[in-house]
């Protein structure tokens, strides 16, 4: 792999959308003192009435000659024993206009983001298949959000909870995370209200168990996302890939070295990207993964993982851009 590539791959983050209200406007107001069969729009007390308690669309204007707009307002203010709205106050027919189509644009605005659908996207590949990299560029694009299960169980043992002490050593063998600590938890986090709007669940589901758990709790992605890396590649780049601890950047020490010898010594490894931990890793991955894509096979999109990360997140847009 060249050094261009190494680096596309390591440079993830470490942890990682009127009608008819209107009377006129001004261009209407000047046409209407020259040309009588110019119309302005009004509405009765009882169409007022109509339009409050049933929807905009139910209700009716009455179009009249500009010259009878007058008449038409004593009418109405007559009927509903109010006095007339005095002749020069309140706003200009241009702002009541552009009041109108402001709200009309709000109304479009609103209506087409409830249309816009939530983006549920699952993203799963081996040990170091680049599945931190390609969140990183999916967030930065789509703006959706990202949850990541190995994220989210480290943040547990680094705060020392019930759940990271179960999980430490089943990390730390490179073993899956039992379901009673990692199921609950993936399921919390996807119940805030940031991931209301959609999600990308990274390194979950792993198993048949978690996929079913998830389907129990009615939580169903549209789109699963595979990276695919050949074995060799990922062990090569598991063993390599340090984290810099003060700026989260991700390193490898053959494909894309720390840039000087300060940062070279404050370079830390995961204690499971160990060769022996990335095997079992690998096997276990292998394991599980037939059962995962089974399930999913129906929205499964396979991904050639082993290309430049610009590559490979040009296919993974395109797939989002077209759900
Ligand atoms: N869905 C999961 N179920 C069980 N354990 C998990 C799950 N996701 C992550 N883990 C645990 O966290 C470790 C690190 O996961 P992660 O950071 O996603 O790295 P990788 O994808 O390289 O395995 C895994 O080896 C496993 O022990």
């Amino acid at each position: 792999m060249s050094a261009l590539t190494a680096s596309s791959l390591f440079t993830s983050s470490a942890l990682r959308e009127s009608k008819t209200t209107t009377t006129s406007s001004t261009s209407n107001k000047n046409k209407n003192k020259k040309n009588s069969s110019s119309f302005v729009v009004c509405r009765s007390q009882k169409q007022q009435q109509q339009k409050t308690s049933a929807s905009s669309e139910k209700s009716i204007s009455l179009l009249a000659p500009s010259s009878s707009k007058n008449e038409c307002i004593q009418q109405i203010a007559a009927k509903s024993k109010a006095p007339p709205p005095p002749a020069a106050t309140g706003p200009t027919p241009t702002q009541i206009a552009a009041g109108v189509f402001a709200a009309a644009a709000i109304g479009v605005t609103a209506r087409k983001a409830m249309k816009k659908k939530a983006k549920k996207i699952v993203i799963a590949g081996a040990p170091a298949s680049g599945k931190g990299t390609q969140c990183e560029l999916i967030v930065k694009k789509f703006g959706i959000t990202h949850i990541s299960a190995g994220d989210l169980l480290r943040a547990a043992v680094a705060q020392g909870t019930d759940d990271g002490l179960k999980a430490k050593e089943f990390m730390d063998r490179g073993d899956l995370v039992p379901d009673e600590v990692v199921v609950n938890m993936v399921k919390s986090r996807l119940n805030e209200p940031d991931c209301a709007g959609g999600w990308l669940l990274d390194g979950y589901p792993r198993s048949a168990s978690q996929a079913e758990a998830l389907s129990s709790y009615g939580i169903e992605p549209d789109l699963f996302l595979l990276l695919d890396v050949p074995d060799e590649e990922l062990l090569e780049r598991v063993v390599g890939r340090r984290l810099d601890p003060v700026t989260g950047q991700i390193y490898h020490l053959k494909f894309f070295p720390p840039p000087d010898e300060t940062v070279a010594k404050r370079l830390t490894q995961r204690s499971d990207d160990t060769e022996e931990k990335a095997q079992n890793r690998l096997k276990v991955h292998h394991a599980n993964v037939n059962a995962v894509l089974s399930k999913y096979k129906n929205i499964m999109k396979t991904i050639d993982g082993n290309r430049q990360k610009t590559t490979v997140f040009k296919e993974i847009e395109g797939l989002i851009k077209s759900m």
